[in-house]
């Protein structure tokens, strides 16, 4: 299966880059962001194809009980905010009649064994600007699911699968709650071990 491993940034995967080499397996790091992760992907989606797109990182959550570390399979992702205000609220970019802001894993007829299966399976949304202050946090609590978590690529990522009609996949592990930002609240080492040990299991399951 010829897979491409997307992440935002270096970091996220450097402990896996040697694997990557040991299992032949392509890596894109397309810089943190929707615009990034758009313009990078469809760059290199322009002149190679894959079997299999994989999108990992790491990402917040809105579940105070979340194990920091713990390894989540996003199965669908909404770019937050996508619409435009009203007078009383937000109209979402659906009604507006111009797209859609709500996008899915694709794995369409192709099972990936237990270490896909295994993940506990979860819903996000993609932003622009990182929640870090109570009062917006506190408003979107009350309509997301407490099961969210929170990446600033991940709806991207699946926008480009879906235009290019590709099997695509998001495994994200959990570096912090979204909550007043306090980066000395992070895990993000804890993350970053836990996201790559179960990135070199996946490749070495699935390599070429
Ligand atoms: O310093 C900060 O406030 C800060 C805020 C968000 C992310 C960072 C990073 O250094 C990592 C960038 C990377 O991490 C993903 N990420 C991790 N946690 C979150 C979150 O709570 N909300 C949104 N994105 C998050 C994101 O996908 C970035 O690519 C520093």
């Amino acid at each position: 299966m010829k897979i491409l491993l997307v992440a935002a940034t270096e970091l996220e995967i450097a402990d896996s880059i040697s694997s990557f080499q040991e299992f032949d397996t392509d890596y894109l790091v397309t810089g943190v962001g929707m615009v990034a992760t758009a313009y990078a992907m469809g760059k290199h989606l322009a002149n190679n194809k894959y079997d299999l797109l994989v999108n990992v990182g790491i990402a917040g959550t809105f579940n105070p009980a979340d194990e920091m570390g713990s390894v989540k399979r996003i199965v669908s992702d909404r770019i937050f905010d996508l619409g435009a205000e009203t007078k009383d609220g937000f109209m979402p970019i659906e009604e507006l009649g111009f797209g859609k802001s709500i996008y899915q894993e694709r794995l369409p007829g192709i099972s990936l064994g237990q270490h896909i299966d295994l993940l506990k399976k979860s819903t996000a949304i993609t932003v622009n600007r990182v929640h870090g202050r109570n009062s917006s946090i506190e408003q979107l609590r009350k309509t997301l699911p407490l099961d969210c978590l929170e990446s600033m690529e991940g709806a991207a990522f699946f926008y480009v699968a879906e235009e290019q009609n590709c099997p695509a996949i998001q495994v994200r592990a959990i570096s912090n709650l979204v909550e007043e930002r306090n980066v000395s609240h992070w895990d993000i080492p804890k993350a970053l071990h836990e996201l790559n040990s179960w990135l070199q299991g996946f490749l070495r399951l699935h390599r070429k």
